[in-house]
């Protein structure tokens, strides 16, 4: 869900500028869920750019403060979202862990990284959703660890079913500070993209779990 319209076309917006999203249709990505894909959206650059880590990092504390209060601990999504997971958790002044995919087979074999007490409240932060799998396994590591988690807030999210499906099954309260739509129309207004670009991401849209590239 998206909280505020200005803040999800602004943040749209610093997306293309520092050329997060790619484009790449005869070379498609693959995804963590293991689709294949003509577009990337690599909100880890946001890192490299304070004006526009600050934007976002302030954002979310912003939300997170709105919505949520102030929980007692910050936790991030590893590794995409560790970097401005403990921006906004410093911003706050409050504690933070990360979620690893998994323990560790190794060392101290946590999947939890940092301090979290059974029973303490936590607000999840990720980089970005596509099918809600990685995040949703982080809330699970969290939740199996006695943890009160209150919501999640990502930078982005494709808007699949899948994903909705996903957090509803897992009775989770999720925002974005912005989304598909908003990249696309941004996207399209600043010319990004071009007309048959957008014909093929739309076209991609529909059922991405089955698209195939044109060879
Ligand atoms: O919603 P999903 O289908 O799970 O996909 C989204 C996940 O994919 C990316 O992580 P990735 O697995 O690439 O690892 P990274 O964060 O370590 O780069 C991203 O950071 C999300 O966590
Ligand atoms: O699903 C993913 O793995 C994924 C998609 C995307 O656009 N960006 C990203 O970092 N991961």
């Amino acid at each position: 869900m998206i909280l505020n319209k200005e803040t999800a076309i602004k943040t749209a917006e610093v997306l293309l500028q520092i050329k997060a999203i790619k484009l790449e249709p005869q070379e498609p990505f693959t995804w963590a869920s293991g689709w294949k894909s003509p577009i990337y959206c690599d909100n880890r650059i946001v890192l490299s750019y304070p004006l526009i880590r600050n934007f976002i990092r302030e954002n979310f504390a912003k939300q997170v403060e709105e919505i949520y209060g102030k929980p007692d601990v910050i936790a991030a999504v590893a590794t995409g979202a560790i970097g401005i997971g403990m921006l906004v958790a410093e911003y706050l002044s409050l504690p933070f862990v990360y979620v690893r995919p998994e323990a560790k087979s190794h060392g101290r074999k946590n999947q939890i990284e940092g301090n979290l007490e059974p029973g303490q409240t936590v607000v999840v932060i990720e980089d970005l959703i596509s099918t809600g799998g990685s995040s949703l396994n982080a809330v699970k590591a969290l939740r199996d660890s006695g943890a009160n988690v209150k919501g999640m807030l990502a930078i982005f999210s494709y808007g699949f079913d899948i994903a909705k499906e996903n957090i509803k099954n897992a009775d989770l309260d999720v925002h974005t500070l912005s989304n598909y739509d908003y990249l696309i129309d941004t996207a399209q207004r600043t010319s990004y993209i071009k007309e048959s670009e957008v014909e093929l991401l739309k076209s991609w849209r529909k059922d991405p779990a089955k698209w195939i590239p044109e060879s």
